[in-house]
């Protein structure tokens, strides 16, 4: 299923904040959104699920036009992971995840064996199961995300786009999270701010840089020495690690 973005605009008040932009996602590629803060990877990622109105271009899922689509046919093709997941009424965890059921539907069917079996699975993918019956707004923010994701899995999506997805969570859940997503083995647009993690999941990268892409491709040719210090304004040396044979990057600004 690709994910075609073609020379979207979209202003905010008065300021431009994606230029023009376009890209792809192939089938089931694992493609990443890098840039720095402000940028507009949010903006870019919003107006594809369409929480954001684009001024002008196209979005495309499959054959689907996205800027055309109910929110409902979008959520029974693209699971999301937005970055602010709080919500001013409090749900169980196990409620929570079973709202990833909903779009397939028309009402939530709470005895449905199949939409609560599916929920359990997801909250197990995440190491979550433990929490089934425990208030979402009690949890820590990294639980919380773990919670958003089992969401997003429990719609058997045919596409995830995951806006920092590693937020707030400790480095086993970065990794554990990013290899369930890596699993799925379904096309993937995910902005991430750590490079190192960039590097290791992504297949392909977009540098984003005043809602303009600065620069693409695999990641040993996105971050380079050249782009970063660009792009981020930072000095940096890239490497081979050693140990792992990843790309490796050491930042040398002080
Ligand atoms: N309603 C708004 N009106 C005007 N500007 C806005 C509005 N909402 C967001 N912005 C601005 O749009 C720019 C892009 O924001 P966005 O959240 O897309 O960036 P980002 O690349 O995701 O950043 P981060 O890495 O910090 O999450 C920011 O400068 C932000 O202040």
């Amino acid at each position: 299923m690709n994910l075609d973005v073609k020379r979207l605009s979209v202003s905010l008040g008065r300021a431009d904040i994606v230029r023009d932009l376009s890209l792809k996602v192939h089938g089931k590629q694992f493609v990443g959104l890098i840039g720095p803060n402000g940028c507009g990877k949010s903006t870019l990622l919003k107006s594809i699920y369409k929480v954001i109105k684009p001024n002008t271009g196209e979005v495309t899922l499959a054959d689907t036009d996205l800027i055309k689509s109910s929110p409902k046919k979008i959520a029974q093709m693209m699971g999301v992971v937005g970055q602010f997941n709080d919500l001013s009424f409090d749900f169980a965890v196990r409620e929570m995840v079973l709202m990833g059921r909903t779009p397939h539907k028309r009402m939530l069917d709470a005895d449905n064996a199949g939409d609560l079996a599916l929920v359990d699975q997801a909250l197990r993918q995440v190491g979550m199961e433990r929490y089934a019956d425990r208030s979402y707004l009690s949890l820590s923010g990294g639980e919380k995300q773990r919670v958003i994701l089992a969401r997003a899995l429990a719609q058997e999506p045919k596409f995830l786009v995951l806006d920092e997805p590693t937020n707030h969570l400790d480095i086993k859940y970065q990794l554990q999270i990013l290899n369930i997503v890596k699993r799925l083995d379904i096309g993937v647009l995910a902005a991430l701010h750590d490079l190192s993690l960039a590097a290791k999941y992504c297949d392909y990268l977009y540098v984003v840089k005043q809602g303009r892409i600065a620069a693409e491709g695999p990641p040993q040719e996105v971050i380079t020495r050249r782009i970063i210090a660009d792009v981020f304004e930072v000095e940096c040396e890239t490497y081979t690690n050693p140990v792992t044979g990843e790309l490796g990057i050491a930042y040398l600004t002080s």
